[in-house]
């Protein structure tokens, strides 16, 4: 699914007004009937409804609902804000229709005062104050409006997005101007700002609402962001060869794991061998060489010279991807190892954990990063490796962007939709997964499924599509039958298999 921005939103809107062709009146009829459907879907016309509209289309499409719900009998109050006298066309025809409509219980034009009404908690708010349109956070009467409604006891249904709430980015927004609703009707795809992890308190329940918007439109137009579903990756999966053999199903190497972290390599050993890999190969440190061999029988051991971390470069000539850094510690010389192990290697890379970690450490040495290179690090290791201490997951986002286009790096940025920033510029967010997932290790698994995929000949940007979506895939059939808090990494492992299987269905 792509994700436009409010101005192409705005063209798609106009392109369907053109070539469906739809006025745009009718356009927000048929907005404003599937927000009404929705909302008589959940509460009964007993119900009081308090519609809060203002002065551009989403103040319109709120007018509309309030019509519809007047309509079916529920009992409707409205108020339209016009502060600037200034309404967009669809708004005043709709303030025209819904006063000739009679049905409506009280409908008040707020140009200066607003007397606020009292709202109970069996109260359903409308919000159709500003939607997709709003391009600066709100300021003054409308701020005040927000911070009422947010503390009153009424529930509140936003049309398309929570009034105040900037469609992409909300760096320099303020908290308490936004409104947080119980339920979010959006209107045929879901913005950007919904994806963040740090906008989902204002956003409620989450429905997306198809208004038949031009799908020409939407598969023509290119679009920086999207969501990444089961379809695109079937798309690019390829069948399991019949006369496949282990030498041709890629060779995978690790490195992973000092004395002390031997679970890292072993969760990222398992998972690469689960991901299909022909042959796997882990690089550890001497002492973990009986628990290596006990837990992962399947790979190939080889021991670095060294008893308890990673020391010695090796060479990448026998393998077809390395993934390196799930419980590699940051020991110095390990660090000088793993630049060392950078320059040299020669097939795809994958770099996580602690290999980020280090190069956080030694940023000089991100300059000897090779093209098409995959990092996986978490919001923290992307905040030190960008060199950000953001707490706004956009600004975290657009940094990771920076970063990827300015390396020609493949920057998987974990997290819910964990995006997976490509060299061009674009954003892939993938939709599987839940937070059973946010637990120790899950990391390690991803990398090894990733450097499975690399091993078996998928080029970089579809081993990390394929790699985060069966993962997060993995975690929700696992999370459907153990539940989300007991999960382990070690169970999105087990569930890597039904995972593959669903999608050969
Ligand atoms: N895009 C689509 O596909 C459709 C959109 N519709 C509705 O149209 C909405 C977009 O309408 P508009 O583009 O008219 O925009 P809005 O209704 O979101 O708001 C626009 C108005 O707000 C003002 N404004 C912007 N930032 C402000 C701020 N910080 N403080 C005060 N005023 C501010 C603008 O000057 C303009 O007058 C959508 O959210 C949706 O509800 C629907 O009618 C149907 C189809
Ligand atoms: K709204």
């Amino acid at each position: 699914m792509k994700i436009f921005t409010s101005t192409q939103i705005h063209e798609l809107d106009k392109y369907t007004i053109d070539h469906e062709p739809v006025s745009s009146i009718n356009l927000m009829e048929r907005a404003a009937k599937a927000i009404t459907h929705c909302i008589e879907a959940e509460w009964s016309n007993r119900t009081p409804i308090v519609v809060f509209a203002g002065p551009g289309n989403n103040g319109g499409d709120a007018l509309a609902v309030a019509r519809l719900l007047a309509d079916d009998g529920y009992q409707v109050s409205a108020f339209l804000f016009n502060i600037h006298n200034k309404l967009s066309n669809d708004c005043a025809l709709n303030k025209k229709r819904l006063i000739e409509s009679k049905r409506i219980k009280q409908f008040t034009e707020v140009s200066v005062n607003f007397e606020p009404p009292t709202l109970t908690p069996d109260t359903v708010v409308v919000d159709g104050l500003f939607g997709s349109g709003l391009n600066k956070p709100l300021t003054g009467g409308f701020a005040a409006m927000v911070k009422y409604l947010n503390s009153s006891p009424a529930k509140v249904v936003s049309i398309d997005i929570p009034s105040g709430l900037i469609c992409e980015d909300n760096t320099y927004n303020i908290s308490a101007n936004i409104l947080k609703a119980d339920l979010t009707l959006t209107l045929q795809q879901k913005k950007l700002s919904m994806l963040m992890a740090d906008n989902q308190k204002y956003l409620g329940r989450l429905k997306v609402l198809d208004i038949r918007l031009s799908p020409e439109y939407i598969q023509n137009t290119d679009c920086r962001y999207r969501i990444l579903e089961e379809n695109d990756i079937r798309g690019i999966m390829q069948p399991r060869d019949d006369f496949a053999h282990k030498g041709s199903m890629g060779h995978a190497l690790l490195i992973a794991g000092s004395y002390g972290m031997a679970g890292a390599s072993i969760l990222a050993t398992k998972a690469c061998l689960r991901a299909g890999a022909g042959k796997v190969t882990v690089h550890s440190p001497k002492r973990n060489y009986d628990i290596m061999q006990i837990s992962v029988p399947e790979a190939i051991q080889q021991m670095d010279p060294e008893e308890t971390l990673f020391s010695h470069p090796v060479d990448t000539e026998p393998y077809n991807a390395l993934g390196i850094g799930p419980g590699l510690g940051s020991n110095e010389t390990t660090a000088i190892a793993l630049i060392a192990q950078i320059r040299r290697s020669t097939c795809p890379l994958v770099i996580d954990a602690d290999a980020i970690n280090i190069l956080s450490s030694h940023r000089a040495w991100m300059q000897q990063l090779p093209k098409d290179i995959i990092l996986t690090p978490h919001p923290k290791e992307l905040d030190r490796l960008a060199g950000t201490t953001s707490s706004c997951c956009y600004e975290r986002l657009m940094k990771a962007s920076e970063l990827a286009e300015r390396l020609q790096a493949y920057i998987l940025l974990k997290g819910h939709y964990s995006a997976l920033c490509l060299p061009n510029g674009h954003i892939d967010f993938n939709s599987t997964g839940n937070s059973g997932m946010a637990t120790a290790g899950s990391g390690d698994v991803l990398t090894g499924i990733i450097t499975a995929l690399l091993a078996r000949g998928y080029d970089a940007p579809s081993a990390c599509r394929i790699g985060m979506y069966l993962h997060g895939l993995a975690g929700d059939l696992a999370a459907k039958d153990l539940g989300k808090e007991s999960l382990i990494a070690g169970d999105i492992i087990n569930y890597l298999p039904k995972a593959f299987l669903r999608m050969e269905d």
